[in-house]
């Protein structure tokens, strides 16, 4: 199957080559492919802020990528470089605030640097950490289709309707994708009959990137208004909600994209099943529930303008871009660690104490 999911992966968004960073431009996609080149922290941090690149497991990336970048900055300024690259870390860490990835991803960083030894060669160190984080993603993407694929052919005959919210493919990640990389495993074994996808207001991450995606790859998708959620669940037999993360906490509650929340209360009353895809670089066993979170409010000229050109009244906005789903409204959360069914903090707890699977 792992081999059949490979060859199956079409797009990808994060490459680093000739020592730097090149990122497949999210805010122009699908009207264009613009690939981008970063060269230090400052620039990486505005393209994560911006944008260019995101979607939690892929912030976290760049970020990795972001600290090599800094370093060769650095080091060639001479001085006391480790002080002046914690500035580095600090741009990078003020770029977004919910996803936990992006943290995960800059302490695994400093730890490699914590641990180098006089003699070593501290930008080979830091850019073989950053590509094995890279990687590893990849990799738990592939452990997580697999899982999310096989609970979807446990629970219901075949082929089946699923709903999907925000962007969660191979743009968002380090390659295949958390909700639709089990959706694309899914597909594989026949077992999709229609995707739906949320357009995802007010960035449109499902009209532009999840259905680009699916498209691209021959998936039967067809995209919805968010609001149109409710009625689609009533009417056209989805068996399956299937979502990302940007945070789980210690008890099972997750962050994600705005609107995920009443996804998962109308999935509830529809006896719709709701699958979460994480790998555990998304859980925060430092947070004990989603009250926690940091929840992203983002500017009000994304809800009052399309292109810049400005289509609503003159009124204030709220931007908030993430929700918190409540643990009691999930079904499974699904990582490359295993599944966690109906989750706790018990669940959760254990869970984190394995290794993964692959
Ligand atoms: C594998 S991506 C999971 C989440 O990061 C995704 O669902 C999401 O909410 C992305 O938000 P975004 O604001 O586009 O970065």
């Amino acid at each position: 199957m792992r081999e059949r999911l490979l060859a199956a992966e079409k797009v990808k968004a994060i490459e680093w080559r000739e020592d730097a960073l090149h990122l497949l431009d999210q805010r122009v996609l699908p009207l264009q492919e613009v690939w981008r080149s970063y060269g230090d922290a400052p620039a990486v941090a505005g393209a994560i802020r911006e944008m260019v690149v995101r979607g939690a497991p892929a912030i976290g990336i760049a970020a990795a990528y972001g600290i090599v970048l800094a370093a060769r900055v650095r080091l060639a300024e001479g001085g006391d470089w480790r002080a002046a690259l914690e500035a580095d870390f600090q741009v990078l860490a003020d770029s977004r605030p919910t996803a936990v990835n992006l943290f995960w991803a800059l302490n695994r960083m400093r730890d490699r640097l914590d641990k180098l030894k006089p003699d070593d060669d501290v930008l080979a160190a830091l850019e073989s950490m950053a590509v094995s984080i890279h990687q590893s993603d990849r990799e738990a993407n592939l452990t997580m289709a697999q899982l999310g694929a096989e609970l979807i052919r446990k629970n219901q005959g075949n082929p089946q309707n699923l709903l999907t919210h925000c962007n969660t493919g191979a743009l968002a990640t380090g390659g295949f994708g958390t909700a639709l990389g089990v959706i694309r495993a899914a597909h594989l074994e026949g077992m999709v009959e229609r995707v739906y996808a949320d357009e995802t207001r007010p960035w449109l991450q499902g009209s532009r990137l999840t259905a680009w995606e699916l498209a691209g790859e021959g998936i039967p998708v067809s995209l919805n208004a968010d609001s149109a959620a409710a009625h689609l669940m009533k009417t056209r037999g989805i068996t399956w909600v299937i979502v990302g993360a940007d945070r789980i906490t210690a008890n099972g509650d997750v962050a994600n994209k705005i609107g995920t929340y009443q996804l998962a209360v109308t999935a509830m009353h529809h006896g719709v099943r709701f699958m979460v895809v994480a790998p555990s670089s998304t859980i925060d066993m430092n947070l004990e529930s989603g009250e926690d979170i940091p929840i992203e409010e983002r500017p009000g000229h994304e809800l009052l303008e399309v292109n810049g050109q400005r289509f609503a009244a003159d009124v204030e906005a709220v931007n908030p871009v993430f929700d918190v789903t409540p643990a009691d409204l999930i079904d499974v959360i699904v990582t490359e660690k295993g599944i966690v069914e109906r989750p706790d903090a018990a669940k959760m707890a254990a869970l984190m104490s394995r290794s993964r699977l692959h």
